[in-house]
């Protein structure tokens, strides 16, 4: 039997796309590495849209990246995943790996100690993918004192109010937590002043302009 022509609605698009727009559709769909594919640091104020900004990347550029899995010895929050959230250790094994030099940066915020293990970096670097660190403002000086080269990319919130409203509307912390997180916010932005510290602060009003920011400042061309 001669095969079945199909009416030209039902035609394959691989048939009817150009060739430049099935270029363009292959490339979105493929890992598109950055051509600096140093380790992107990026720190702001709790609630001001980190999280938020860098799963877009992550969404829209899959296979690329790899976020760092910080070690804590705070509880899980509900629906955080051990290795996945955070790698949730006792204080004692925490302690242990400061001795052993195993953290490229680690602090102590509301009680509780966070850090990032050099292990981590490696573990991801060495699969092919650009990592990007979460990471609060002691972690950002001792990175930067450290002799890791990474980009520093700072978030910043359109307003104190605003940040409020996020850090409340996201329905995660208690009260004591909020207003500690609101008192960290001021240092935060207070050092992310100090010149040369960050490559680019990018403010998140409109979700979507600050997500293009950030998307063109890491796919920059190196040399500009
Ligand atoms: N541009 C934006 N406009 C309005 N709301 C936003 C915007 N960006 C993020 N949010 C909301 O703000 C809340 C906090 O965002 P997110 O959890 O990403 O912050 P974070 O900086 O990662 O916080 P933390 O450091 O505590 O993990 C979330 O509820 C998120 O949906």
């Amino acid at each position: 039997m001669p095969p079945r022509l199909l009416p030209h609605a039902l035609t394959p698009r691989l048939f009817t796309t150009p060739i430049r727009q099935l270029n363009r559709l292959h490339a979105r769909t493929m890992a598109s590495l950055p051509a600096d594919r140093r380790p992107i640091v990026i720190s702001g104020p709790s609630g001001v849209g980190k999280g938020t900004l860098y799963k877009m990347l992550f969404e829209r550029h899959p296979d690329t990246f790899a976020l760092s899995v910080s070690h804590t010895t705070r509880g899980p929050r509900a629906g955080e995943v051990d290795a996945v959230d955070y790698h949730f250790v006792p204080t004692e094994s925490f302690e242990d790996l400061i001795a052993k030099d195993g953290f490229v940066e680690h602090a102590k915020f509301g009680g509780n100690r966070y850090g990032t293990s050099k292990m981590t970096i490696e573990e991801q670097s060495s699969k092919g993918k650009v990592v990007v660190l979460d990471i609060e403002m002691e972690g950002v000086k001792q990175i930067k004192q450290s002799t890791i080269s990474a980009r520093y990319v700072f978030v910043a919130p359109p307003s104190t109010d605003a940040l409020e409203s996020r850090l409340r509307g996201r329905g995660t912390e208690k009260e004591e937590s909020i207003q500690k997180r609101l008192a960290q916010a001021i240092n935060e932005l207070e050092y992310s002043k100090t010149p040369g510290v960050h490559d680019i602060i990018i403010v998140n009003d409109d979700l979507e302009t600050a997500y293009k920011t950030l998307d063109d400042f890491v796919y920059k061309p190196l040399d500009s």
